[in-house]
């Protein structure tokens, strides 16, 4: 594959930047890949493992000449981050995230952003409940979305170069508004984070009141809410609190369905519960028939398949 960016710089190094890097080193779209890790320990594990072609000590060095800079770090220290390394950038170079929020995302790296340098905010929708640096590998990113969010009058020249890397890393590219990506990632992904936490949680209370085998007998609907409760805790931490709001949104209406189903239970009311079974049986089916399942083998392949 022909190459894309001559110098990616990779800003902190954890599970997406290491796959990031897996991936471009797989595709051969990047030239000399730099990284930087903020603690001595990330940063000799990189060295340790091959991560990155150059691991740097100084975050400016990391992102000097590069003319691709990836941000990796949580959300909630991306301001910060963008700060750090403002005056070291190359003219002309193109900054992205990886940020599972949109909106406080750019609102946190826009003040920051140099004359000449383009910002062209990213989401790849895919990823584990591992975090670091060993966490990553080259195929995370097959047939999976990657949503970019570019401000008004972004480079076009800018944006293809990107959505060319992302789709030469396994992605497939989609633009969106960052209102919109919040409000979509609220009910996809953070709201269900949210209730897995909460569902393992209140398991893990019961466990030590009544002493039974909770985890022990788990059937496959709870093993996997404790494999999305093993998230890491400051990334999720950060993506609540910098997606506030449509995190609210969702989680009130998930209330009140929620209470709407428990009358429904205490009151013996089994055509209401089958009801509304039967209409979710019906969207997943539909996500099926439609081509749109990212876990079928023939996903990407089929006609009309959309968001
Ligand atoms: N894990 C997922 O499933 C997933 C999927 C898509 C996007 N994301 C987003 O990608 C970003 C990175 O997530 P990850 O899963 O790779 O996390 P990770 O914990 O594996 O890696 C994050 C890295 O950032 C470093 N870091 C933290 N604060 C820093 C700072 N102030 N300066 C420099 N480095 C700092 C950490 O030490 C760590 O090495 C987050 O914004 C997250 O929302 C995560
Ligand atoms: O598969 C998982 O472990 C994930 O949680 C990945 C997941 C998701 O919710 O789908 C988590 C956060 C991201 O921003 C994107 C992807």
């Amino acid at each position: 594959m022909a190459q894309v960016y001559d110098r990616v710089a990779l800003i902190g190094l954890g599970l997406i930047a290491s796959s990031m890097f897996w991936a471009m080193k797989r595709s051969g779209l990047a030239g000399e890949v730099t990284g930087y890790a903020r603690s001595d320990e990330t940063r000799a594990t990189a060295r340790e493992i091959g991560l990155c072609d150059v691991v740097y000590d100084d975050i400016k060095d990391a992102v000097r000449g590069a003319d691709l800079v990836v941000l990796c770090v949580p959300v909630g220290v991306m301001g910060p981050v963008m700060a750090q390394i403002a005056d070291a950038l190359a003219p002309g170079a193109t900054v992205t995230d990886v940020g599972s929020v949109k909106k406080d995302v750019i609102e946190q790296i826009t003040p920051h952003l140099p004359e000449g340098v383009h910002f062209i905010a990213g989401h790849p929708l895919a990823g584990t409940e591992h975090s670091g640096p060993r966490a990553g590998f080259a195929e995370l990113f097959d047939n999976r979305w990657c949503l970019l969010v570019p401000p008004e009058g972004a480079d076009p020249e800018a944006i293809a170069r990107l959505r060319n890397l992302w789709e030469g890393i396994g992605a497939n590219v989609e633009e969106m508004d960052a209102e919109h990506h919040d409000l979509v990632l609220a009910v996809t992904s953070h709201a269900p984070h949210l209730i897995a936490y909460t569902m393992v949680g209140v398991a893990d209370d019961l466990r030590r009141v009544t002493d039974s085998e909770v985890i022990k007998y788990s059937a496959a609907g709870f093993r996997d809410f404790t494999r999305i409760a093993a998230s890491d805790p400051t990334m999720w931490r950060d993506v609540f609190l910098s997606n506030k709001e449509a995190t609210l949104e969702i989680l009130g209406r998930f209330t009140e369905e929620l209470f709407a189903l428990q009358r429904a239970i205490r009151q013996g009311d089994g055509d209401h519960l089958f009801d509304y079974f039967t209409r979710t049986r019906a969207i997943r089916r539909g996500i099926i028939e439609a081509g749109q399942d990212t876990d079928a083998p023939n996903f990407g392949r089929s006609a009309g398949r959309k968001l």
